[in-house]
């Protein structure tokens, strides 16, 4: 069935044309849409891929039960509730860097506009005047900048106001005195003190708690009377009160802004201030972004929806090695393991300790790890499970997890081994290895030895190592018409216990299931679905 991708932001005509094309995708498409109008479509979607104008908060996530996947199509994630999206799985995912040049060429022009009063002499003389007089303006060279957040946008608005002979000036307590060096920025340890020394305070910082209403009428008083101040990052970074507070008392000189806080509505009085300078939160609002930003996006759900780990994701855990084949076939065979584990296990896990030789015990597991978390989450937890949640619900199923790595271990070139325990003696042991990072095998089940490959419909049974089980296990199979595909037998000794792991064509009936379980000597049948 095609998955259901809703996008409620305006996106480049290529990337809605791609997803037209994808015969796996039915497409919605409602850009700039009130939430009571995608709502219906919201209830059915997969992906979801939106721009500022969409909140995902709690509210839109609870109408969407089926959502795995948010795509913002830009940078800024401030308006997604990124916890609750966690909780409940959905992968959220953006663009950084498609938007950068457009961003930082908007607020040059947002610097160069209101330094020149560009705006204002346009509309004088659109009105028919003539004020050669009225409009002298100041010069950005020789002006001293700072930038508040020295990223994506921060390095590239530096670069042009160097481009300028300005001095720029930076704060951000994030990256390391080289990245200062490197962009030839002075670096300011702190935002009071920046704002003291520069003429113009321009920020590019994310929207969250410690940068909400960082720019207050203390930095805006060390900014002074000829100081200006630029926002083209988020509303709300600067407090828009005591932001026009400062306009109006003249504590500031003036103020160009592309986001506000409350947008489509902002603070009226501060848009239709003479000495602010205003634009729609048109930053991204370039060919190039949106069509970079597009691309990016069309590629980023394909790959989401194929199950690979994604290039720019928000919420999932710090996964390494992504690319190596070795990791990735490590990681469906430990995933499928963790499922197995899920639905053969007889006790709760407060303890799993994956064990990784050769190998792969020199790389990093991440990937593998989480994958077997999800696996097995999958199996026991109440809600969908992804790569996003999978850690989460572990934690919350209160299972400790630690590693142990052998890199000189010889009998197979890598091997996963995870050994899981629960309060008590209770203990299950599963292992597997992967032949030419393709061939995927279930090699240890507890302290039976097997080689099978771990697919479709799968039945374990343990049973006392006598004559005449298998015969019956077959026999009763059959009289279920149910079809073998594979059988695979162990034991641990002669005499002892002994292990069977079938491969059959389609599933078993709980009735079936307690058939089987009815068979002489026979101690556990699990039924598996891998
Ligand atoms: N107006 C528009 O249409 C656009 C707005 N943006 C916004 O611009 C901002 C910057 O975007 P990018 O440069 O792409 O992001 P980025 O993540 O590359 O850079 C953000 C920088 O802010 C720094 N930072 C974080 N917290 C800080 C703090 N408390 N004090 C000082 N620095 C801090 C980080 O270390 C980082 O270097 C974001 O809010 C983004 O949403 C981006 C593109 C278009
Ligand atoms: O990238 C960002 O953070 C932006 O602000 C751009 O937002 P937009 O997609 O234009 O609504």
């Amino acid at each position: 069935m095609a998955n259901v991708i809703l996008i409620t932001g305006k996106l480049h005509p290529e990337a809605i044309e791609a997803f037209q094309k994808d015969s796996s995708l039915e497409l919605i498409y409602k850009p700039d849409c009130k939430f009571d109008q995608f709502k219906t479509d919201l209830a059915r979607a997969q992906v979801l891929v939106t721009r500022s104008e969409t909140a995902i908060d709690r509210h839109l996530i609870d109408h969407a039960p089926e959502l795995k996947i948010v795509a913002r199509a830009a940078v800024g994630v401030g308006n997604i509730d990124l916890d609750y999206a966690t909780e409940k799985g959905i992968l959220v995912m953006n663009t950084p860097g498609k938007n950068t040049n457009s961003a930082a060429e908007l607020t040059l022009g947002l610097i160069l506009g209101m330094l020149r009063h560009i705006p204002e002499s346009h509309n004088h003389m659109k009105q028919g005047g003539w004020d050669r007089h009225r409009f002298t303006g100041r010069e950005l060279r020789g002006k001293k900048v700072g930038i508040v957040g020295l990223g994506n946008v921060g390095h590239r608005v530096a670069k042009f106001c160097r481009g300028f002979d300005a001095e720029v000036f930076a704060y951000d307590p994030y990256i390391s005195p080289a990245v200062f060096q490197k962009n030839s920025v002075e670096q300011v340890k702190n935002l009071q003190e920046l704002a003291r020394r520069v003429d113009i305070l321009t920020v590019h910082v994310p929207k969250n708690k410690e940068t909400t209403g960082m720019v207050d009428g203390e930095v805006l008083g060390a900014l002074g009377p000829e100081g200006y101040f630029v926002n083209a990052a988020r509303g709300g970074v600067a407090d828009e009160q005591e932001l026009l507070k400062a306009i109006q008392e003249g504590v500031i000189a003036g103020a160009a802004l592309d986001t506000f806080d409350n947008e489509p509505d902002p603070l009226g009085e501060l848009v239709r201030h003479e000495k602010v300078w205003v634009s729609p939160h048109i930053g991204a609002s370039t060919l190039e972004a949106q069509l970079a930003i597009g691309k990016t996006v069309v590629e980023q759900v394909k790959k989401a929806l194929e199950g690979a780990v994604v290039d720019y994701h928000v919420n999932l855990p710090d996964i390494g090695v992504i690319d190596s084949p070795v990791i990735k076939s490590y990681s469906t065979l430990a995933e499928k393991l963790g499922s197995m584990v899920g639905q053969i296990i007889d006790f709760n896990p407060s303890h799993v300790r994956f064990k990784y030789r050769g190998d792969i015990a020199e790389m990093d597991n991440s990937l593998i790890k989480l994958s077997f978390m999800k696996g097995y989450a999958s199996q026991v937890v109440d809600g969908f499970v992804s790569f996003v949640n999978a850690s989460n619900e572990f934690d919350k199923l209160g299972i400790q997890c630690d590693e142990d790595a052998d890199p000189d271990f010889s009998s197979y070139r890598s091997a996963l081994k995870v050994q899981i325990t629960g309060t008590g003696n209770q203990s299950l042991t599963i292992g597997g290895v992967v032949f030419e990072n393709r061939h995927l095998r279930l090699t240890l089940v507890d302290d039976f030895y097997f080689e099978v490959e771990p697919r479709g419909h799968m039945i374990l049974v343990e049973n006392e190592d006598k004559p005449g089980v298998i015969g019956d296990i077959g026999h009763r199979l059959a009289g279920a018409n149910i079809n073998i595909s594979s059988f695979n037998l162990a034991r641990n000794t002669q005499g002892g216990k002994a292990m069977a792991l079938l491969g059959i064509d389609s599933s078993l009936s709980l009735p079936q299931l307690k058939d089987i379980k009815a068979i002489k000597y026979v101690t556990k049948v699990k039924a598996i679905r891998l």
